[in-house]
């Protein structure tokens, strides 16, 4: 259908927004511009903000995508708009109809690596250069991953990092790219996925084991009391800082955690920010087993590989027995979590640490 010939109605405009927010997969930053732009002009016609200070690179940037759309009628950016949700998501549907659904393999993901051999399925969290911290794409290809393997033939899944570090926690740029719904919106999209995100490790049905190659923080960290197993290196540390970032915990860790290691001791992690090593993490039950750094990778393969040997469907009922009754409950808690941080992304406390950190005035 050739829509330039048409002219989009507010119910096009409409579906069109919240298509965008269905994109699976991140269309980058100069599309989001675009969007952004057209957004704005359909809504209040020409540019009417005051221009951005150059420090202020994000605003300047949409600014500048605004301003550049000069007096386009508001009719033209709405259809504008429609057409180009339309094309991204015609061509995002296309890239996914080539390597469909659960069949995705490795080289089909841009933030993981993820193999399959010796009744092991190894998910490496594969942004080195950032210590792996968790964009919004791997956030969405962890679950996508976690999907495939819960279905392939491994016996277990292993979650491990590329690099340096395990993962240094979500990814503080998620905080930059405002949609066109304001701090609000991107709050409660936020919400969503982490809440789904987690699900994921809640409802994962085989034995699940956590390689900690080196340091891990803030939702790496939490998300490990709802592993099967923790095999750390002694490099690890383990530390979830959320009152140093106005937030709070999540990965079902208000829970897990007393429960793992005791009140107190959850306190002083989550609530103060402690950071344990590996040896303490493993004193408190948070770690099954640490090894030295030198031996690690070896030690650690080696005892998984015989794992998997195991009969599959015995380690999948034994599992399901221990962790059933507390499907629920962990569910429960992982929704008030996110209804809670959900609130705190949007405080002046959150938000002064994030642009403290991205404009490199703290370190965590
Ligand atoms: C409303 C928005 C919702 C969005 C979606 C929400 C999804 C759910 C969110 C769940 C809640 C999760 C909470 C957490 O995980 S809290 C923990 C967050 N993590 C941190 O605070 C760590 C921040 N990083 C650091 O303190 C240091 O980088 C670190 C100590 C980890 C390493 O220091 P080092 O000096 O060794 O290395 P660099 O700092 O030079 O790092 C190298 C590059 O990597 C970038 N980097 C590292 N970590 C992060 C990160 N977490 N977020 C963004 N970028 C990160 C760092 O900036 C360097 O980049 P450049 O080379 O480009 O400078």
């Amino acid at each position: 259908m050739n829509r330039t010939a048409m002219r989009a109605s507010q119910k096009d405009f409409e579906n069109a927004m919240n298509q965008v927010k269905l994109l699976k997969k991140d269309p980058g930053n100069e599309v989001k511009l675009k969007l952004y732009s057209l957004y704005k002009q359909a809504t209040e016609g020409p540019c009417n903000m005051p221009k951005p200070g150059v420090f202020d690179l994000i605003n300047k940037a949409k600014w500048d995508a605004w301003n550049a759309l000069g007096s386009l009628p508001k009719e033209t950016a709405r259809q504008n708009y429609v057409d180009l949700v339309s094309s991204l998501s015609s061509s995002l549907e296309s890239s996914s109809q080539v390597e469909p659904g659960t069949d995705r393999k490795s080289t089909g993901y841009e933030t993981l690596m993820v193999t399959s051999e010796d009744g092991i399925t190894k998910i490496m969290l594969n942004r080195p250069t950032k210590k792996n911290a968790l964009n919004v794409e791997m956030y969405h290809e962890i679950m996508h991953a976690l999907k495939a393997a819960s279905k392939d033939d491994s016996a277990i899944t292993v979650l491990t990092g590329n690099g340096d570090y395990y993962s240094s926690g979500n990814d503080l740029t998620n905080f930059t790219d405002i949609p066109p719904g304001g701090v609000e919106e991107k709050a409660k999209n936020g919400a969503i996925l982490l809440r789904e995100f987690v699900g994921c490790f809640i409802d994962f049905p085989k034995p699940l084991i956590a390689v900690v190659n080196g340091p891990a923080v803030g939702i790496s960290v939490t998300l490990l009391g709802l592993f099967d197993a923790v095999y750390a290196s002694d490099r690890a540390t383990f530390h979830t800082p959320f009152s140093h970032l106005g937030q709070s915990p999540e990965g079902c860790s208000s829970y897990t955690f007393p429960k793992i290691m005791s009140p107190a001791k959850a306190t002083e992690m989550l609530v103060f920010g402690k950071k344990l090593t590996a040896g303490e993490a493993c004193a408190q039950g948070l770690v099954t087993e640490v090894f030295p750094d030198s031996t690690f990778q070896k030690e650690v393969w080696t005892r998984l590989k015989a794992f998997a040997k195991l009969p599959p469907n015995a380690m999948r009922i034994s599992k399901e027995i221990i962790r059933n009754r507390e499907k629920e409950k962990l569910h429960a808690v992982n929704a008030e979590e996110c209804s809670v941080l959900q609130g705190r992304w949007l405080s002046d406390e959150c938000m002064n640490a994030v642009v403290n950190f991205l404009s490199r005035k703290s370190k965590l």
